[in-house]
């Protein structure tokens, strides 16, 4: 027994024997268009790995390939060390030992929620397959749902038993895509606290796709940033936040002020001030970009000058644009406290935190 995140005590899941995964220069073309480009990627045992990106950048693709649904056009899959799909070898999706827990990975509307739980663990007989299937939907806290049907629960519940049939057969390795993305806002924080309570108990290495930033750096261990079919920069959401390879990574993780600049000796000059850019050559066009937290409202007089245009309501924060002599876009920032109306001058003053610098 343990107690999850809301304290309440939950019985403890089977513990499963994490794999560690590899994608070795898996490529995936349909038709003319190419929509993995030999991707090379080492999940460790037991890690949870966020997959990140925009809409139709090859997110799931790459997870349906690791589940088997897929096969690589080129490059291979390594589970465990052995290749599951590649030149060599193909294992189907079931007997790869994997749990998947998909988007569009409808219940079965005819068996009843264990009936469904159970499902993958036919092999295990009759008796033992209800024990086990009961012990994940105690897990989920749905046991007492065990013999209804799947159309009176509520969407929440109903992800809870997807979640319960794909960890009830203890897989190594857990397959996510978009899990939370049909719940609303409060439901979907409080199934990701739960859902990451029970990976970590059941121990599973888990790939889990989202194109939203904020769930990836709350879930992953590590976030593999993927655009266009690429991995653009795979990390701890440390380090994609504080140095991320190019303004792709930066736009997806920050609110940014982008101010064109070009490099002369060394330095990037802006209304903000003039910031180191050594590892750029000279006349370079580049972005100087400031986020929109690390600017601070200061009396007039103060920093560099700038006039309120519009304040915005955004509960724990404000987002205040500003009018920046010599920056032709407007200016935000994310001030917690409260601001001068409309028109009135201040001034704006960097926070602590260097700015990013990028070419243009
Ligand atoms: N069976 C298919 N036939 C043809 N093109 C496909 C097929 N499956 C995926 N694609 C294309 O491959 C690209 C990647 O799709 P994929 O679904 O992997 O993206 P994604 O990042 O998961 O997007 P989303 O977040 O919208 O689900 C897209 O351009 C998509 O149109």
């Amino acid at each position: 027994m343990s107690r999850n995140a809301r304290g309440t005590i939950v019985p403890k899941a089977g513990v499963s024997f994490a794999k560690p995964l590899s994608f070795e220069n898996v490529r995936r073309e349909f038709g003319d268009a190419c929509a993995l480009h030999d991707i090379s990627l080492d999940i460790p045992a037991g890690e949870i790995l966020c997959l990140l990106g925009p809409s139709g950048c090859g997110k799931t693709t790459l997870l349906r390939i690791a589940a088997g649904v897929e096969r690589p056009t080129s490059g291979r899959v390594l589970l465990d060390g052995e290749e599951v799909a590649g030149p060599n070898r193909f294992v189907l999706p079931e007997k790869r030992g994997i749990g998947l827990m998909f988007q569009d990975y409808a219940l079965f509307p005819h068996l009843t929620v264990l009936q469904n739980v159970a499902y993958g663990l036919r092999d295990l007989g009759r008796t033992e397959a209800k024990r086990e299937g009961l012990l994940a939907l105690e897990r989920v806290g749905l046991a007492s749902y065990a013999n209804r049907y799947p159309h009176i629960l509520s969407g929440g519940e109903q992800q809870r038993v997807a979640l319960a049939r794909a960890i009830a057969p203890r897989p190594g390795v857990l397959l996510m895509d978009e899990p939370f993305s049909g719940l609303d806002s409060r439901l979907r924080d409080q199934m990701r606290d739960d859902t990451l309570a029970i990976l970590h108990e059941t121990k599973a290495t888990a790939i889990v796709v989202t194109h939203d930033s904020e769930e990836a750096m709350r879930m992953g261990d590590r976030i593999a940033l993927m655009r266009g079919g690429r991995l653009v920069q795979v990390g701890s959401a440390e380090e994609l936040y504080s140095a991320p390879s190019e303004i792709f990574a930066a736009r997806f993780f920050s609110d940014l002020n982008e101010i064109p600049s070009r490099v002369a000796s060394g330095k990037a000059e802006t209304p903000f001030g003039s910031f180191e850019a050594k590892e750029l050559a000279d006349e370079t066009e580049v972005l100087v970009c400031i986020r929109q937290r690390d600017l601070n409202v200061v009396p007039a007089g103060e920093g560099t000058p700038a006039s309120v245009v519009e304040s915005r309501f955004l509960g724990d924060v404000l987002l205040v644009e500003l009018a920046v002599a010599g920056v032709e876009r407007p200016v935000f920032v994310r001030p917690s406290g409260p601001v001068p109306p409309p028109g009135t001058e201040v001034g704006l003053a960097m926070g602590e935190t260097a700015p990013l610098i990028f070419p243009a």
